[in-house]
């Protein structure tokens, strides 16, 4: 493969954010009087962004979508106040995810991410946690009128970065990212300690199990 730039998928992938949403879905849950769920309930639902998360929280069911009923709204309120306080509470970089941006960073790689995660919690998610400056383009849940599984984000990213989809590489960690990638055209890697499942059925290019593993594909 001939990689010039890397598109990062954010939660699950570059953090485990898994605490703080289940915190700010479950803080949503109990001011409407519902009992908590376990993080890994929460964790299976991440994916598609907060409006999708805070539907299926909401009715504990993944097949729920957001269509904006009054009570949606009410409980997307309620998880925005709590998520925004609590961005950072316990969201970690996975092992080795700062030293291996770095090493990328200084070996010219561009850099982006492409998350389904809103901008107004991954833009402050980023500078919090002291890496933005690594990322050339960012492109969240709601920067473009499409997000993945659709191909726009990386095609999107492809175009400012200056470089072809087949030489920009997807890392995620969820059925999402690689089917963006397929639909864009890009090599996908899936890490496997993130939130999604069966990834080995997904079809991604490899399947590593440490961020670090990365580094094999520019050398
Ligand atoms: O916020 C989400 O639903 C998922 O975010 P991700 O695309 O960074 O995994
Ligand atoms: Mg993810």
């Amino acid at each position: 493969m001939d990689i010039k730039a890397f598109a990062f998928d954010l939660d699950g992938t570059l953090v485990d954010s898994i605490a703080d949403l289940a915190r700010a879905a479950n803080a949503a849950r109990a001011d409407l009087g519902l009992t908590p769920l376990t993080e890994a309930r929460v964790a299976s639902y991440v994916g598609d962004g907060a409006s999708s998360l805070v539907a299926r929280t909401l009715a504990d069911d993944y097949a729920a979508e957001f269509t904006g009923t009054a009570l949606q709204k009410e409980a997307m309120n309620h998880f925005d106040l709590h998520y925004k306080q609590g961005l950072t509470i316990d969201t970690t970089f996975y092992p080795q995810v700062q030293i291996t941006l770095s090493r990328l960073h200084e070996r010219g790689f561009a850099l982006a991410i492409v998350t389904n995660k809103p901008e107004r919690y991954t833009l402050p998610l980023l500078r919090a946690l002291g890496v933005s400056e690594h990322f050339e383009v960012v492109v969240a849940g709601d920067t473009l009128p499409q997000k993945k599984p659709s191909a726009a984000p990386l095609l999107h990213v492809a175009e400012r970065l200056q470089v072809s989809p087949s030489e920009l590489l997807m890392v995620g960690d969820s059925k999402n990212d690689v089917l963006a990638a397929q639909a864009a055209g890009c090599p996908v890697v899936a890490v496997s300690y993130g939130y999604g499942s069966n990834l080995d059925d997904l079809g991604a290019d490899r399947v590593i199990h440490h961020f670090a593993d990365l580094l094999e594909f520019i050398d």
